[in-house]
């Protein structure tokens, strides 16, 4: 059955002083006043909607009170699910919670799937697809930022944008298949260029600045991938101990320590990194110092940001030189460490080298010049000085690739207008395009698809 009633452990497994097992469904309540005895002996159906309760929950077979609880009362639909929604709140430990669990599910409820809380929310209309997908990325957000992305996105912000731009669509389309009369043209074709063209251009350039934030909007969600690189020796497990404020990669003075690829996660000034620390790299007879050379150098082509860190102390080498060829085109912060020892580099050719890259001066051994580093990749990122209330990125993958392939539509529309096709050639592609875009709110969906994105959620959610 499609809304039979379904319950899971809503909180975290583990010790806490508060449990969640939550129902919904049309038999929550008549589940739950099963096994619900109340302080006040009214019958759960009795109580009012939206009000919580004390008492015990007890076997109905043995009689036995397995667990001192609240509940709480939601009477459909002005619920989390728009289902009836009952909310056993246990003591906080495994056996506990575990307990109340079984006893719900001998009594009529089915466990729930993973995701199908908000599944329901979704099928009932309470929530469109993009919003039930920011529902887990608020889950799993790390930073302020992420989250306060995602609290956007659960308000439906980016659904407004969507529902908007397809609303354009259907009016460019209903034109179209009306094919009014406009006295002004002489034909239906100078009519379509005249009316249409705009309109779709109109869409097809919003479709595109959403997708500009993409890139943001996915760093917000996975992390900047920053790889720390330089010559052996320089100072790179320094620079990535200095950023997480831990001695977590290993420093000695012997050029060649780091072997392995390290990574850690790092939040600097709400820009969420993925910090990659490399083997120094150089020419190596060295075989397991090798191997890690060869890793620095496929990270590499992975990153979105490179930190490349030269010795103060030291004249630039070739090595220096070549690391700034491998690393052309790609955003780069310079970092010159060791700034407490005598200046042997030179400033004036590194900045050359940097072309217009930032350059920030460091001494990591007196933890000076960090302050400097973190500015430098914080206006990076946030360029545009973005203001955290108007922020619509896009992050998630399925939504980019629906964006994109709508545009392309999109095109195919505008230049069918262009070398002048039928013009229901022309309803097609802005029919596909209009489809698309449903897609990201769940209109016109698959049910397969539904269930596989839903599967992704955590239990109880
Ligand atoms: N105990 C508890 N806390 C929780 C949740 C929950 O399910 N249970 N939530 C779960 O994620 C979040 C809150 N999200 C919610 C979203 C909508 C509704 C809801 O009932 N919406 C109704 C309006 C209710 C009213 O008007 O009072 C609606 O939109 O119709 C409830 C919770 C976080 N905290
Ligand atoms: N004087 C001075 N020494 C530093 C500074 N930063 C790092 N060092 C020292 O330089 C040496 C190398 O530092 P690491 O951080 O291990 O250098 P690395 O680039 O990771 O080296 P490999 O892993 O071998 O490639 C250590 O002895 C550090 O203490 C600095 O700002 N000033
Ligand atoms: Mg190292």
């Amino acid at each position: 059955m499609e809304f039979d009633t379904i319950t899971a452990i809503s909180t975290p497994m583990g010790e806490g002083a508060i449990a969640i097992v939550r129902l919904s469904g049309e038999e929550a309540i008549e589940i739950a006043a099963k096994l619900f005895r109340a302080k006040s002996n009214k019958r759960l159906w009795e109580m009012t909607s939206h009000t919580i309760h004390y008492g015990h929950i007890i076997d109905p077979k043995t009689e036995e009170t397995v667990e001192e609880v609240m509940i709480s009362l939601m009477r459909g639909p002005n619920t989390f699910t728009r289902e009836d929604v009952v909310e056993i709140n246990c003591h906080g430990g495994i056996v506990s919670v575990n307990r109340v669990l079984q006893l719900v599910l001998m009594n009529g409820a089915r466990l729930a799937e993973p995701g199908e809380f908000t599944k329901r929310a979704f099928l009932n209309g309470r929530i469109d697809l993009s919003q039930a997908e920011a529902v887990m990325d608020l889950i799993r957000a790390k930073t302020d930022r992420a989250m306060n992305v995602a609290l956007g996105q659960m308000e439906g912000r980016l659904s407004k944008l969507i529902r908007g731009l397809r609303q354009e669509l259907l009016e460019t389309l209903a034109h179209i298949e009306v094919n009014i009369d406009y006295p002004e043209y002489d034909d239906v074709e100078e009519m379509t260029h005249h009316l249409l063209v705009p309109k779709v251009e109109n869409v097809k350039n919003e479709i595109n600045n959403l997708l500009q934030t993409s890139s943001q909007g996915k760093i917000l969600r996975e992390g900047l991938s920053t790889v720390i690189i330089g010559r052996p020796n320089v100072g790179k497990s320094s620079l990535l101990n200095s950023l997480i404020h831990e001695n977590k990669a290993i420093v000695t003075d012997i050029p060649g320590t780091t072997r392995d690829v390290i990574e850690e996660y790092v939040n600097v000034r709400g820009v969420p990194l993925k910090l990659v620390d490399t083997a120094g790299i150089r020419e190596t007879e060295d075989i397991v110092e090798r191997i890690g050379v060869e890793k620095s150098r496929e990270v590499l082509k992975s990153a979105d940001l490179i930190l490349l860190v030269l010795n103060n102390n030291e004249e630039l080498t070739v090595e220096d030189e070549k690391l700034f060829e491998a690393i052309s085109g790609m955003d780069t912060i310079i970092i010159v460490n060791k700034t407490d020892l005598p200046t042997n580099i030179s400033i004036e050719k590194v900045k050359q080298l940097a072309n217009n890259q930032p350059v920030v001066t460091t001494s990591l051994l007196q933890e000076e010049g960090i302050d400097k580093l973190e500015e430098a990749i914080s206006s990076l990122f946030f360029s545009g000085a973005l203001e955290a209330g108007d922020m619509t990125y896009v992050s998630n993958s399925r939504h980019i690739a629906l964006l994109n392939q709508a545009s392309l539509a999109i095109n195919e529309a505008l230049e069918g207008i262009e070398n002048h096709l039928p013009i229901d050639m022309v309803q097609i592609d802005l029919t596909r395009s209009w489809e698309l875009l449903g897609e990201i709110i769940g209109d016109s969906m698959h049910e397969s698809l539904i269930n596989q994105l839903f599967s992704q959620f955590c239990l109880g959610k």
